[in-house]
């Protein structure tokens, strides 16, 4: 199989979708993987490693789009990228499309094959190809907000851990996934006083065995929303109803009551967000104040850390590349029932029940689609 690898280009995008040991393995199994030049240069890989390893490169996207069987990124394709996809192509990346109209639309019309990283399961009840990105997030989380309490971005003046005879922030995580595990681990290493909401009990449990008293376990509900959401420093959205648009869960009414120089970080924002008040921000600025509350909505967290983004992205995707490569997508769907939650669109149907909804396309189910058209 022909395998392409573009450049991302969304802001501040350092991330890319194979390494050259990715490559190394493709090349060994008889598989060809054109990278465009300077795609890993940012982050230190380098086009002689990715030509050493067996690549070949090549100027423009153009050249990916136009040629390759395959395509293999990391963020959800641009609009300049979904305009170039081909019918019958396969896309394997990060989505998003509940939230994002647009890029419905473009994938559908453009009859690709796409399969998400973030709808993939396991047969554990988790998202392996979301999971290695929410590890990076949910650290990156506390990093943000402990920066944004600082006064001169904004916050109220705050040190995460306080110090002796000065009490530590309160950090309000809600959500106690992989994101919120991982914001919980450097929050209660920094010495806050850390809070973590969710409404899946066996969830809460495991937390509360895991930390052994260092943090509080709360069941999910508007109440203790309300009670932990509007005395915390620190908000860490962090929810997760795979597939589908966040809840809303902090109301623009809620925020108002919030302290003055609070600060959240919506990392559920690349699904639309869990607080009323959020909209997508970038690296570039990543920060905005309504209410007096500070807002980090970057959706690309894990691009800040390129580097350590791209190796434990790639470890987790690489099993799935060599199989779609080797067998193709429809065998490789076919023998998996884990990679088939990924499929969201093929050859013009949306076929993933919760974006279909949030959408309103008509849904395909995933299998029957493989048998109607191939
Ligand atoms: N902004 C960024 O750069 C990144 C964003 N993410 C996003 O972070 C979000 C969380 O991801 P993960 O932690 O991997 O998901 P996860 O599935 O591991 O955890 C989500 C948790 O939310 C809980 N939950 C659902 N509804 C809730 C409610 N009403 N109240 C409290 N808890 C509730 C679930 O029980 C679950 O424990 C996702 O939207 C993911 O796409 C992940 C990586 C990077
Ligand atoms: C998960 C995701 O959106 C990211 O890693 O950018
Ligand atoms: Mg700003």
């Amino acid at each position: 199989m022909l395998i392409g690898v573009p450049k991302e280009i969304k802001n501040h995008e350092y991330r890319v979708g194979l390494t050259p040991s990715g490559v190394r393995e493709l090349a060994g199994r008889g598989h060809q993987v054109m990278i465009q030049k300077a795609a890993g240069e940012a982050i230190g890989l380098y086009d002689e490693q990715y030509l050493n390893a067996g690549a070949v490169l090549v100027d423009t996207p153009e050249e990916i789009f136009a040629m390759a069987d395959m395509v293999v990124k990391v963020k959800e394709p641009q609009p300049t990228e979904y305009a170039q996809l081909r019918e019958g192509q396969l896309l394997f990346t990060y989505l998003h499309l509940a939230p994002d109209p647009e890029q419905t639309k473009g994938l559908v019309e453009s009859g690709c094959v796409a399969i998400a990283y973030e709808t993939v399961i396991d047969g554990k009840g988790g998202l392996p190809l979301l999971a290695p990105m929410s590890e990076v997030a949910g650290r990156m989380s506390i990093q943000a907000g402990a920066h944004a309490l600082e006064k001169a971005q904004g916050g109220v003046g705050l040190l995460m851990g306080g110090v002796p005879g000065v009490a530590p922030a309160e950090v309000a995580i809600i959500g106690g996934g992989v994101v919120g595990y991982n914001a919980a681990r450097i929050a209660v290493g920094m010495g806050a006083k850390v809070t973590i909401l969710d409404r899946s009990l066996s969830r809460l449990n495991y937390l509360d065995s895991l930390f052994q008293g260092r943090l509080n376990t709360i069941y999910s509900t508007v109440d203790a929303l309300e009670e932990y959401a509007l005395k915390a420093d620190l908000v860490i959205g962090a929810v997760l109803i795979p597939g589908a648009a966040a809840p809303k869960l902090v109301t623009r009414d809620m925020l108002k009551q919030m302290k003055n120089g609070a600060v959240i970080v919506d990392v559920a924002i690349d699904q639309g967000g869990c607080f009323e008040t959020s909209r997508a921000t970038t690296h570039q600025d990543p920060t905005y104040i309504v209410d007096g509350v500070v807002h980090y909505c970057v959706a690309n967290m894990p691009g800040g850390v390129a580097r350590t983004s791209t190796f434990a992205l790639t470890n987790a995707t690489m099993p799935y590349v060599l199989s779609l490569a080797d067998k193709g997508y429809r065998k490789a769907l076919q023998d998996d029932a884990y990679l088939l939650e990924g499929l969201n669109v093929y050859f013009h149907k949306v076929t993933y029940k919760a974006v279909a909804e949030a959408l309103g396309y008509e849904y395909l189910q995933a299998r029957q689609a493989l048998d109607w058209r191939f």
